[in-house]
């Protein structure tokens, strides 16, 4: 990965011109890789393309001679004309190939770079990455290159096919005149200029309105969400949201008129110039034909070769032009891919035990961003193996931070956290994360069957509904499940169908509730698991369920190492250990009768939740 790149007039890091090359080649070896043949028969059809118009032009030329000479043959002229019209021929069926290649090509081009793009994301081990809105514009622009990518193909093979065509033709011109042709090819350099300060333009303009394109594209997708639906409609929101998204394109179309505006007057400035060559070169021709000094096939041939060349330039600099845009853009293409780990990966990799004695913060420090407020100040914890420990704390006092340090989802900036006396920076995150079963605060509902949003915590275990349907029992889930209506096989979804049902078979949604236990039953499937963490299992559950899952883990949890984050205290009561989290370091340590003869913040958060159900109880006491 090269350094990063100069910034841009708003400060972000811009593509380089040097990237341009690095941009070209790597699209044709992604092309080379995608499909090969496709690739092969359209540099077939180029050189059918671009060599016939040629053949043709010399074909007309020795006919048109001939019928201004005497003693002419008819077998030769029927020849050349049934060769004239073999090449038509060749034209057409060379252009009908050529757009099946070019769609093959842009089918190919677009999986593979799709693919290798989610795959380089993929490879992110850590979230921070993911977190920068800087990365997102650079995402937003790679998806959109990747799926242009087939267009930098074309326009180069265009481009190669403009110079078969013009070299010909080029040197049927020196044939007739030296001065003309230097002419018709100076007519074309300006052409060349303009174009590829257009292509920069508009490769700047895209950089430039990426961030205003992605907050379009979240404002759409926020008033077509069906989660956001609720709110969006009581609040009374749409307009709203539907203004910022109308201002959002207006900014992104007020450049691109600015730019397309460029382009008109370009575009006219260029077309005259090249009108006034060709014209002015005919009126030359046809008077050397009237004094003899060319011959009516020569001024055939000038016509030809005329509007050869200049179609040919055209189609030159504006295929130059496009490689150089797409080329300018695929950068950020090759960015995303080449992007470093967000985690530097360990330099000599340790595979994680399985847990047999500890896992200990050391005085870790942790903010998300540089400039950011410190989020953990200095933690000092102890876990030992086979016990459990409640973590307890107010509204942002870092828990869940906490919780993701321990899956090491970003690194801490100070202090370190050991795994057995292993700092978790010395083993790949993949193989430390298969040691931990997490259930996170705000776990995710996937738009798929019942059964694999819980056999997703064990893909190897995905087609084996015993363990799905044990894990689902131990989180209360099992009856629930069994009862709809495809059972496992439901689709927990109104966006999508199964893949093979019909419309009939529309997916059903759960609760709040009923998700918060599909995810436990996910994170239960995780086999050869050390280490098991709730991150606010129960803020979802009623009180019944919450009690029978609280059971339920509990004895699931025996000689097992686990973390529970939780503001039920009554929950948290029940662990080995409990720690109180403030001001991003631990307050207070010890066991519930420990923590409460103490008298300090536990006891606080403590007594203040038992009060509210105290009194709770009172009111209903009056009121009975
Ligand atoms: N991805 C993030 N980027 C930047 N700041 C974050 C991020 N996630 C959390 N924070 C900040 O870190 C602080 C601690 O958040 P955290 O989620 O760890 O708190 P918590 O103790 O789990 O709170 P709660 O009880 O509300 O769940 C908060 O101030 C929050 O704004």
């Amino acid at each position: 990965m090269s350094g990063p790149s100069a910034p841009g007039p708003d400060g972000r890091p811009k593509p380089r011109r040097t990237e341009v090359l690095r941009g070209l080649a790597a699209v044709f070896a992604l092309t080379l890789r995608a499909c090969p043949g496709a690739l092969a028969t359209r540099v077939a059809t180029v050189v059918v393309a671009g060599t016939a118009p040629i053949a043709a032009s010399w074909l007309l030329k020795y006919v048109v001679d001939s019928l201004t000479s005497d003693g002419f043959r008819v077998a030769d002229l029927t020849w050349a004309a049934a060769g004239i019209g073999l090449l038509t021929v060749a034209l057409a069926a060379g252009s009908a190939v050529a757009s099946y290649a070019d769609s093959r090509i842009r089918r190919a081009t677009a999986t593979c770079a799709q693919s290798d793009l989610l795959e380089a994301v993929n490879r992110l081990s850590g979230l921070s990455r993911l977190e920068q809105p800087a990365f997102h514009d650079r995402l937003q622009l790679a998806v959109q290159s990747a799926q242009g990518a087939d267009r930098l193909v074309a326009a180069a093979l265009q481009g190669a096919q403009g110079v078969l065509t013009m070299t010909g033709f080029l040197g049927s011109l020196l044939l007739i005149s030296p001065a003309l042709a230097l002419i018709v090819v100076a007519a074309a350099v300006p052409a060349l200029f303009a174009q590829l300060a257009n292509s920069r333009h508009r490769a700047d303009m895209f950089w430039r309105t990426s961030n205003l394109a992605r907050r379009q594209i979240f404002y759409r997708g926020l008033l077509t969400d069906t989660q956001a639906a609720k709110e969006i409609r009581l609040y009374g929101l749409g307009s709203y949201f539907a203004q910022r998204l109308r201002d959002d394109l207006d900014g992104i179309n007020s450049q691109e008129e600015h730019l397309d505006r460029r382009l008109v007057r370009h575009e006219t400035a260029l077309a005259v110039l090249g009108a006034a060559v060709s014209t002015g070169a005919l009126v030359w021709g046809v008077h050397q034909a009237a004094t003899g000094g060319l011959s009516a096939g020569d001024v055939s041939l000038l016509v030809a070769a005329l509007a050869g060349v200049q179609s040919a330039l055209i189609s030159l600099v504006s295929s130059i032009a496009q490689s150089h845009q797409t080329a300018l853009m695929f950068a950020h293409f090759l960015y995303v891919t080449q992007v470093e780990d967000d985690l530097p990966a360990p330099a000599a990799p340790v595979e994680p035990p399985p847990l047999s004695r500890a896992i200990e913060l050391r005085d870790v420090w942790f903010r998300y961003t540089d400039d950011g407020p410190w989020i953990l100040r200095g933690v000092d914890l102890t876990i030992p193996y086979g016990t459990s420990l409640a973590v307890v704390g107010l509204n942002g006092a870092g828990k869940s931070t906490l919780v993701k340090l321990l899956c090491r989802l970003y690194d801490p900036q100070r202090g370190s956290i050991l795994w057995d006396g292993t700092d978790l920076r010395d083993m790949p995150a993949d193989l430390l994360r298969r040691r931990i079963s997490v259930v996170f605060q705000d776990p995710m509902e996937y738009d798929l069957t019942a059964g694999e949003n819980i056999g997703l915590g064990d893909l190897d275990a995905l087609r084996d509904p015993a363990r799905i349907h044990a894990a689902a029992a131990d989180a209360d889930i099992h009856s629930a499940l069994d009862r709809l209506p495809q059972g496992y096989d439901t689709m927990l979804s109104r966006m999508f169908f199964p893949d093979d049902t019909e419309e009939s078979a529309a997916g059903v949604q759960l609760s709040g509730g009923q998700w918060q236990r599909l995810a436990l039953a996910r994170a239960l499937m995780r086999s050869g698991r050390d280490l098991m963490i709730l991150d606010e299992p129960g803020t979802g559950l009623d009180a019944v369920a919450e009690r029978h899952i609280h059971d339920r883990l509990t004895a699931l949890r025996q000689g097992e190492t686990s973390i529970l984050v939780s503001h039920r205290m009554g929950t948290a009561r029940a662990a080995d250990h409990i720690v109180v989290i403030a001001d991003g370091t631990v307050r207070e340590a010890g066991t519930h009768g420990e923590l409460m003869s103490l008298g300090g913040a536990y006891a606080e958060l403590f007594t203040t939740q038992a009060e509210g159900y105290a009194v709770d109880q009172g009111v209903e006491e009056t009121v009975r």
